[in-house]
Order: structure tokens, then C-alpha cells, then sequence
């Protein structure tokens, strides 16, 4: 009974698994990764309208996270403002180890290493790539723990964090029975994935520094990138 995902737990997952589904990055941009070389400016320009159309996805993901929309409207924007950067990884990490036919990862991991992008932040969004990719999680996991992410209480300036809480505690059982199904003959499946989790804080701390540094050469971003990361 304890592992069993009642059938409020199946709907749960349900809504979150479509509406992931649902928003993926329109595919005229996601084509536009593998057109022909670019310069790296060009590069940074494609990979910052890429960034922004998926900030755009992950806004209408999150409002359809169950529960989301009745949270205290300030901490929804300090939720989705707190967890952007982390989710893009986990978002692109999917995509980089999706069966996506090889040229194509090879294409889109080329243009991020040629975006100016420092080489002192290429190791560790690499080796996050790898580890998540060895993971081989099913679209559910993937979606639900986004919305794990998405949900982490102790983001800045969230003021009701027990709200928020809440709602993740029932994210994380749910995805605690998930991967005793479908992962049976790897005990601490679970556990990895929360691992990725810390890493994914890392690469947020790196990913403030990419944005100085890059903010140092006078790169430009889109209005909604810069309320999103508080930048300009
Ligand atoms: C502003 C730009 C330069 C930027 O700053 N940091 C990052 C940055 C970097 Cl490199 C690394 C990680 C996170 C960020 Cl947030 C980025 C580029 O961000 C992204 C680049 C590509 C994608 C991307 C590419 C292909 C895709 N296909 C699909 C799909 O659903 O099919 C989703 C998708 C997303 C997402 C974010």
C-alpha cells in the first residue's frame, strides 16, 4: 500500500507530465541550433533567444504545476526567479542526453562551447550533462523533478516556505514511488536523482558568475532574461 502511487498521485503526475509535454521550445528555434557555423556573438545571440523562449515554457510549465497558482503571488515570482537557471540545466541536460540524434547533441554542445562561454564553467555543465544522461530517467522523472526544483522552499525572499514545502513534499513522494517502479533493481535510484539537485545549486552559483562575466564584455540579453535573473 506504503509504495503503491494512489490514483490522487497517478492525476498528480498526470497534469505535471503534460503540461511538460506540452511546452517544448518552438521548433523553428530549436531548428535554428543546427543551421549552418556561427560566429561565437552569433552563437551567444542564438543560445540567449533559445534561453528566453525556454524561460518562456518554464513559466507556462510551472503555472500548471498543481498548487502553483494558489501560492502567495510574490513567492511565485520568487519561486520561478529562484529556480530558472536550475531548471534551463535540467531542461537542456534532457536534451543533450535525449535520443537526440548525435550530430544534433554534438551541433548544440559545439555552439555552447563556442559562445564565449568561459572554459572554467564548461567542465562542471558537462559533466552535469553526463551524470544526468547516465541516468536515464523516464519523461515522468524528468518532469517531476522540474517541479521538485521549481518548488524548493528556501529560494530568496520566498515568504511563506511551508506553503511551498507542502507542495514539494508531495512532488517528492510521488517521485520517490516512481523510481522504485521503474527503476526496481537500482536501490538508491532515488537518492542519485536528489543528488543532481545539489549539483544543479552549483551550476547556479556558476551560472551568476558566467552572467558577470559575460555582462564584463558588454553581452547584450532579452528584457525577460534580465528581470528573470535581475540583471541590467
Ligand atoms: C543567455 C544564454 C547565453 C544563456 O545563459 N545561460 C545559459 C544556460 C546554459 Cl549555456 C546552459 C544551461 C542553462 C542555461 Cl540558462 C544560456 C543558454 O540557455 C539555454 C540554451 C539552450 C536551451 C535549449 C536548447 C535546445 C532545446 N530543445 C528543447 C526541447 O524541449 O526540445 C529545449 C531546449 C533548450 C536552453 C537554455
Amino acid at each position: 500500500k506504503k509504495l503503491e502511487i494512489n490514483r490522487e498521485q497517478r492525476a498528480l503526475m498526470k497534469a505535471i507530465v503534460d503540461a511538460y509535454n506540452r511546452h517544448q521550445i518552438p521548433e523553428d528555434v530549436a531548428k535554428k541550433l543546427l543551421q549552418d557555423q556561427y560566429s561565437p556573438e552569433e552563437n551567444f545571440l542564438l543560445l540567449t533567444e533559445m534561453a528566453t523562449s525556454q524561460v518562456q515554457v518554464l513559466v507556462e510549465f510551472t503555472k500548471n504545476i498543481p498548487g502553483f497558482l494558489s501560492l502567495d503571488r510574490e513567492d511565485q515570482i520568487a519561486l520561478l526567479k529562484g529556480s530558472a537557471v536550475e531548471a534551463m540545466f535540467l531542461r537542456s541536460a534532457q536534451v543533450f542526453s535525449r535520443k537526440m540524434p548525435t550530430e544534433h547533441t554534438d551541433v548544440l554542445e559545439e555552439r555552447v562551447r563556442k559562445s564565449g562561454i568561459p572554459d572554467e564553467f564548461m567542465t562542471p555543465m558537462f559533466n552535469f550533462y553526463k551524470s544526468i544522461g547516465e541516468l536515464h530517467m523516464v519523461q515522468e522523472e524528468q518532469a517531476i523533478l522540474t517541479a521538485i526544483t521549481i518548488l524548493t522552499p528556501d529560494r530568496p525572499y520566498v515568504k511563506d516556505p511551508q506553503a511551498v514545502e507542502r507542495l514539494q513534499e508531495t512532488m517528492l513522494d510521488v517521485l520517490r514511488k516512481l523510481c522504485v517502479l521503474q527503476h526496481p533493481q537500482e536501490q538508491q535510484y532515488f537518492a542519485r536523482l536528489l543528488g543532481r539537485l545539489t549539483e544543479l545549486r552549483t551550476l547556479s552559483h556558476y551560472h551568476s558568475e558566467m552572467l558577470a562575466s559575460w555582462r564584463m564584455n558588454d553581452h547584450k540579453f532579452t528584457p525577460l532574461l534580465c528581470e528573470i535573473w535581475d540583471v541590467q
